[in-house]
C-alpha cells in the first residue's frame, strides 16, 4: 500500500469510502490509495465503530496514510468530488443526500434497496451524478447483454430462473445480480420484473407460470458471487454463468464510475452507461 496517498495532485478526484471497515470498504480504500488517478479523501463508518478517530491505512494493519476515519459524514462528504458507497440502504439514502449537497458523484454498490429508497436516490440525483449497480463488475455487466438477447430470442416456453450463492454474512435476496440478470431477461421479453417475478417458492407452490421468472439463493461458507441464468426447455437448457472469485472486481468497477462520473451531469447512471456496452 502507497503511503504517499495524499501529497495532493488538484487533478486527481478526492473519493470518499463509505463503510470502510467492510469487505468492500477495506478493498476499495486499498485500490484507491494504489491508483495515481484518484485521492483518498475520506473513510467514514457507522457511529460507534472501533475504527472511528484511527488513521485508516494502521486500522487496516498497514502504515498510515493520513486518512482518518470518521462517523461525521456531513463534513467528510463536503470534501470529495466521488464517494464510493458499498453499506447498507438506509445509509446509503443519508448519503445520497449530502453527496447530492456537495455536487459530488455517488458510486452505490448497495444491493437490497426497496422503492422508498430508490424514489429519494431518484430525488437527489437531480443535483449531481449517481451511478448504481448491482453488479460492478465487467464479466456481470457483459452477461446482462447476454441474458437480454438470449431471452428475446426465445419463446415463452423457455422457463427462466436465476441461481445464486453468495457467503455466509449476506444479508439480502435475491442479490442485487440477481434482480440485475432477471430484469435484463423481462426486458428481453418486453416486459418488466415486476410483470413477471415468481414469489420465492415454499410448499405447495402449483405448477409453473409460463413466461415467469424465478430466483434462487443459496448461502454459505465464503463464496464470493456465483450466478447461474438457467433457460430450460423441452429437451434442453441454456445455461449462463458467471463466477466472481475475487471482490477486487467489484471495486475496480466502482473506482472507475467513480473517475468516469466527474465530467458527467446530474442524473441516473449504471455501469453499462460506465462501460460503454448501451
Ligand atoms: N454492486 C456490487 O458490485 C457489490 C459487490 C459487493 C457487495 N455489494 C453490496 O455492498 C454492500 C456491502 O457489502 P459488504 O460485503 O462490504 O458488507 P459489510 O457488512 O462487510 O460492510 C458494510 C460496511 O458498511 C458500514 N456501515 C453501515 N452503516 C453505515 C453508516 N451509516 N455509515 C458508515 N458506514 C456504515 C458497516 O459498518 C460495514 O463496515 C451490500 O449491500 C452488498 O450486497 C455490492
Ligand atoms: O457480497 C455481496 O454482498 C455481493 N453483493 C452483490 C449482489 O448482491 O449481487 C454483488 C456480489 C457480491
Amino acid at each position: 500500500m502507497s503511503d504517499l496517498q495524499n501529497t495532493d495532485a488538484p487533478a486527481r478526484p478526492g473519493i470518499v469510502v463509505t463503510g470502510a471497515s467492510g469487505r468492500m470498504g477495506r478493498m476499495l480504500v486499498r485500490l484507491i490509495l494504489d491508483n495515481p488517478e484518484a485521492r483518498l479523501a475520506g473513510a467514514l463508518e457507522r457511529p460507534g465503530h472501533s475504527w472511528i478517530g484511527r488513521d485508516v491505512g494502521e486500522a487496516m494493519g498497514g502504515v498510515p496514510v493520513g486518512v482518518t476515519v470518521s462517523d461525521d459524514a456531513v463534513a467528510v462528504i463536503a470534501q470529495a468530488q466521488a464517494v464510493i458507497d458499498f453499506t447498507a440502504p438506509a445509509a446509503t439514502v443519508a448519503f445520497a443526500e449530502l453527496t447530492a449537497q456537495a455536487r459530488a458523484v455517488h458510486v452505490i454498490g448497495t444491493t437490497g434497496l426497496e422503492q422508498p429508497h430508490l424514489d429519494y436516490l431518484k430525488a437527489a440525483a437531480r443535483h449531481a451524478p449517481i451511478i448504481r449497480a448491482g453488479n460492478m463488475s465487467l464479466g456481470v455487466n457483459l452477461l446482462t447483454g447476454l441474458t437480454r438477447k438470449v431471452a428475446a430470442a426465445l419463446g415463452e416456453d423457455w422457463d427462466i430462473e436465476v441461481v445464486e450463492a453468495h457467503h455466509r454474512m449476506k444479508v439480502d435476496a435475491p442479490s442485487g445480480t440477481a434482480l440485475m440478470l432477471g430484469e435484463a431477461a423481462a426486458e428481453g421479453r418486453g416486459a418488466t420484473l415486476a410483470d413477471l417475478r415468481t414469489p420465492a417458492r415454499e410448499g405447495i407452490t402449483g405448477a409453473r407460470v409460463p413466461g415467469t421468472i424465478g430466483f434462487s439463493a443459496i448461502r454459505g461458507g465464503d463464496v464470493v458471487g456465483e450466478h447461474d441464468v438457467i433457460f430450460a426447455g423441452a429437451g434442453e437448457r441454456i445455461v449462463l454463468r458467471h463466477l466472481a472469485t475475487d471482490r477486487a472486481i467489484f471495486a475496480r468497477g466502482a473506482l472507475r464510475a467513480a473517475i468516469w462520473g466527474q465530467d458527467k451531469g446530474p442524473g441516473e447512471y449504471d455501469m453499462q452507461d460506465v462501460l460503454g456496452l448501451n
